[in-house]
């Protein structure tokens, strides 16, 4: 056989093997979309990983990553505010815990279902792994709506959710964290629960809370200043800059806030941002202090920025952020919401790059007509990968009962970001002869947890 057809050989072996798991991906699985598309991701770009190491087909690594250790799903009962009982589907998905315990946030939205939290649990090992840091893949949440709640119901709603979860997590077997909907004062109702229950004080259980019993400095930023310092490096090799540059930012919840934060920090001028009503424009910037005075402290709609800056324009659609002109655009909302129309009205108006803040906002199609249409893109898994790392600094902080400073923990993100940009250009050049962090991100984390696997047996 020449040297071609063996290559032909090995390449059908490939597609065949990553074809017939997929099929049962989607049988085991059906109707879960988010989570076929999340592996699809992983599966289209890894091909050439497989080609060098036949191995990992013979020990079925693909199929042992696809199947979570667990999924725990549970009610939760919690009495509203006229007395009535309400009963919420709480989840928790332990996909593996190779490289440390199982590590994601809890999600509380009404769209939350066992797909989404798969999805974002898959993502997460191998978000995780790029960290660097010891902390596997796990995620949850509940289809509870913390909008409209008032403060005691959202913590009664916490300390039921919490009464059942905290027989499945600990320190060192699954530590959640804040997601949409969840942020430091949930954190704190549901710690509160586990040290009832549990009648020990372990702050290594959650991260993501308050500073006073056991948060770090610098969490409630590190995911957006993490995109931020993620996508700064992948321009700086085009040499391109945030300075000076055209900023648009879905969202305005933790993620988005503090990604505009730095942008604005780096020269930049944030002209938009959300929330899921609508957008806001102003060609001359925002004024991020007071976005972040009516998001987190009055709770409002970003509409009633207009009120203050009668200049700024409010557009009815969360939808129409993306039509606004930007060198930049950074989706911190939710999954799925840049979509086809979306990438084509970011390159009509001349898009320089695309960094992904929130968890697969992109769609498959749009990814692909961005790259295709050379927009630098930042994946989500290694761009947002700063929270979760900051959440691994904040739990070794609690096991040696210490605290870094704020300036400390930038320093170690900053750091891990840039280490993480590397080793994921550094395999897209290696396995696919490109700058596509796409696929670098996906095949510098599979590595890892496909090694881990091999080096644990089965
Ligand atoms: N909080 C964290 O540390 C991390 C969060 N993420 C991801 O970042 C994204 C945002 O999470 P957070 O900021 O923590 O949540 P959050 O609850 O603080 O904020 C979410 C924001 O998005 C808005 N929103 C929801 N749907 C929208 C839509 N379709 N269009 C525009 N705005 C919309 C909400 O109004 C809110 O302002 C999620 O995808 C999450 O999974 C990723 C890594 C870490
Ligand atoms: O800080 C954490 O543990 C998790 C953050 C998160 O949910 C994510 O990275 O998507």
């Amino acid at each position: 056989m020449s040297i071609s057809q063996l290559k032909e050989v090995k390449t059908n072996q490939v597609n065949e093997y990553i074809k017939n798991v997929y099929k049962k991906v989607e049988e085991r699985n059906e109707g879960e979309y988010e989570f076929l598309q999340a592996v699809r991701e992983i599966f289209d770009t890894i091909k050439p990983v497989l080609y060098d190491n036949p191995v990992y087909m013979k020990l079925n690594i693909l199929e042992r990553i696809v199947e979570p250790d667990r999924m725990i799903s549970f009610k939760v009962p919690w009495v509203d505010d006229e007395g009535y009982v309400q009963v919420n589907r709480g989840f928790r998905v332990q996909f593996n815990n190779l490289l440390g315990p199982y590590k994601g946030g809890l999600r509380f939205h009404p769209t939350v279902n066992s797909s989404i939290v798969k999805f974002l649990g898959f993502e997460q090992i191998f978000k995780n792994a790029l960290t660097g840091q010891s902390i596997g893949g796990g995620k949850g949440g509940a289809d509870f709506d913390p909008k409209g709640k008032s403060d005691l119901e959202i913590m009664r709603f916490c300390r039921s959710f919490m009464t059942e979860l905290s027989r499945h997590i600990g320190p060192n077997v699954d530590v959640p964290a804040g997601d949409i909907g969840v942020g430091e004062q949930e954190i704190g109702y549901l710690f509160g629960q586990y040290r009832k229950m549990r009648n020990s004080f372990e702050p290594g259980v959650l991260t993501g809370k308050p500073i006073a019993f056991g948060g770090s400095l610098g969490r409630k930023e590190a995911t957006g200043y993490g995109t931020v310092y993620f996508v700064k490096e992948m321009l700086e090799d085009s040499n391109y800059s945030f300075q000076g540059a055209k900023v648009v930012v879905s969202g305005s919840g933790n993620v988005a806030l503090y990604a505009m934060e730095k942008a604005t920090e780096l020269g930049a001028t944030v002209v938009a941002c959300s929330d899921s009503s609508g957008c806001i424009y102003d060609e001359n910037g925002l004024d991020i202090e007071f976005l972040k005075q009516i998001k987190e402290d009055e709770k409002e709609r970003v509409q009633h920025y207009t009120t203050v800056y009668s200049k700024a324009k409010y557009v009815e659609g969360c939808e129409n952020i993306w039509s606004f002109p930007c060198d930049i655009a950074l989706p911190c909302a939710t999954q799925n919401e840049l979509d086809m129309d979306a990438a084509k009205a970011l390159v009509k108006n001349n898009v320089k790059a695309v960094g992904e803040g929130a968890n697969m906002p992109c769609t498959y199609d749009a990814v692909n007509y961005l790259l295709e249409n050379d927009v630098l893109m930042a994946p989500a898994k290694a761009a947002n990968a700063g929270g979760v790392a900051v959440s691994a600094l904040e739990m070794a902080q609690n096991n040696m009962r210490t605290h870094l400073t704020k300036e400390e923990v930038d320093a170690r993100l900053q750091q891990i970001m840039k280490n993480i940009y590397a080793e994921s250009i550094e395999a897209a050049k290696k396995y696919d002869d490109s700058d596509n962090l796409v696929v670098g991100a996906n095949i510098a984390s599979f590595i890892k947890v496909a090694d881990a696997i091999v080096a644990q047996g089965v």
